[in-house]
């Protein structure tokens, strides 16, 4: 079912080859599981947001990532900076836009992001259809609404923004707005293991840093990883618990040729 026009194993072993640096702006939650994640999948993560050095650090990156799950102030202008230089200089950098829809100061934060241009967009469906300007039902960080009732959404996102949208959940989707592709796998536990999502949209920017010209392509890469590792793991877990360790081991453990075989991918 794996489409091989899309060079996902290239971009997996190119991103172990180059082990790029990743600046992740991400929550409080996030920073634990999405630093580990990456060096299970085989990039350099830095956690590197204050103000005074994210747009410095951003030029040294090979992609950048934000997330706006606990937002402050200090950290609006930290995001900003390193959204300015990344754009500037041409670095690929992906948005998340964590319950963007749920507060005046979110709304305001993810007004002036997405105005900076990101690369892409990963976000679960209800983030994504209220991005869009549809209702949505999300509760706090969490969707209530279908992977598939957001396709919509995150094409009109996709060409109102001239960017890559991805949205996530029991099938992803993934689209530049005008090619669309669906990935099958993940596990009904991956969603009960918080921040994971938080860690795959640092993963997203790991391929990206390394296929810069392919954000599409990038981006089906680290959501394929996620639903081929997490199918494999839901199956041997025992729950949340033991999800997580299991997943860094099976992220670290995979090789291109296993993750090719196991990916399922339709261009539709
Ligand atoms: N029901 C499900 N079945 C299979 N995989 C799932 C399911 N729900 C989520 N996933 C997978 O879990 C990962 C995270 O997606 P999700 O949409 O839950 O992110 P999120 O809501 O942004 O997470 P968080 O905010 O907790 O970081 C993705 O790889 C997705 O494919
Ligand atoms: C639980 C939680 N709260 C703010 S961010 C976050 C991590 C999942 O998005
Ligand atoms: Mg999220």
């Amino acid at each position: 079912m794996t489409d091989t026009s899309l060079p996902c194993g290239d971009i997996l072993s190119a991103m172990r080859q180059k082990n790029p640096l990743v600046q992740c702006i991400t929550n409080d939650v996030a920073m634990n599981i999405a630093a580990n994640v990456l060096l299970a999948a085989g990039a350099s993560p830095a956690m590197v947001s204050a103000e005074e050095e994210a747009g410095e650090f951003a030029g040294l990156a090979g992609a950048v990532t934000i997330n706006i799950g606990t937002l402050w102030a200090g950290g609006v202008a930290g995001m900003r900076e390193a959204a300015r230089a990344a754009t500037a200089a041409g670095i690929p950098w992906v948005l998340d836009p964590v319950a963007h829809y749920a507060t005046g100061f979110r709304r305001k934060a993810i007004a002036e992001l997405i105005a900076l241009n990101p690369t892409i967009v990963r976000g679960n469906a209800s983030e994504i259809m209220a991005l869009a300007g549809e209702t949505a039902r999300g509760q706090g960080v969490d969707s209530g609404d279908s992977a598939r009732s957001a396709q919509a959404a995150a094409t009109a996102l996709a060409q109102r923004q001239h960017c890559i949208v991805a949205v996530t959940g029991d099938v992803d989707f993934v689209t530049d707005g005008a090619r669309s592709i669906d990935i099958e796998g993940g596990s009904p536990v991956m969603p009960k293991v918080t921040a994971i999502g938080c860690a795959l949209t640092c993963l997203v920017g790991a391929c990206v840093a390394v296929a810069p010209g392919q954000p599409l392509e990038a981006t089906v890469t680290a959501l394929g990883l996620f639903a081929v590792c997490g199918e494999d793991v839901g199956r041997r877990a025992q729950g949340p618990g033991s999800f997580q360790p299991l997943f860094l081991d099976a992220l670290h453990a995979i090789d291109s040729v296993q993750f090719v075989s196991n990916l399922r991918v339709k261009v539709l």
